[in-house]
């Protein structure tokens, strides 16, 4: 897949802060070779951008949306609740709670909206996530996932300890 093929996976963060964070998520799909997107996006400051980011992001291609926010959290949520795409949410630590205000707030969906949560800071696992979801259509990425899976098994197989 080069650089010059449509996202399938659109990356998006409550605000430039969290980049530190979401990053993460843009590694390992580069790593992957999935195109994504990276776009700031708040519920909060900008909901007509929100509206029409979610609004769109189907037909324009995307197949999952990763969400990444921070206190409360509530774009994660606010865009599952606009688009049928699977989202996942990313949890990003804060200073005053240490992102268990973030967890709570993406996590506790109501029946109707699921957001799927990982872990605090789990930028990675959500974009290994996406990468599985992706996978079931996609078999060049089933593959690098496969073949990502395998070079953690080796490595730690290959791990000695001098104790
Ligand atoms: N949780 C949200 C939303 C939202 O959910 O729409 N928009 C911004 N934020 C969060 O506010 C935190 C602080 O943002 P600033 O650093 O810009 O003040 C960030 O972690 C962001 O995700």
């Amino acid at each position: 897949m080069g650089a010059s093929m449509e996202p399938l996976v659109g990356v998006i963060m409550g605000s430039k802060s969290d980049w530190e964070v979401m990053r993460g998520s843009s590694e390992v799909l580069k790593l992957l070779g999935i195109p994504h997107e990276v776009r700031v996006i708040s519920a909060h400051r900008t909901p007509d951008l929100m509206f029409e980011y979610a609004r769109s992001a189907a037909s324009r291609g995307i197949e999952v949306i990763i969400a990444g926010a921070g206190g409360a959290a509530h774009l994660p949520g606010m865009t599952a609740s606009l688009t049928p795409l699977p989202v996942i949410g990313v949890p990003v630590p804060t200073k005053d709670l240490g992102g268990l205000d973030s967890l709570l707030s993406i996590v506790q969906m109501p029946y109707g909206i699921p957001v799927a949560t990982v872990a605090v800071g789990g930028a990675r696992n959500a974009a290994l996530l996406a990468a599985r979801i992706l996978g079931i259509r996609h078999p060049e990425i089933r593959e690098r996932i496969v073949a990502l899976m395998n070079s953690m098994r080796d490595e730690v197989l290959g791990a000695s300890i001098d104790g």
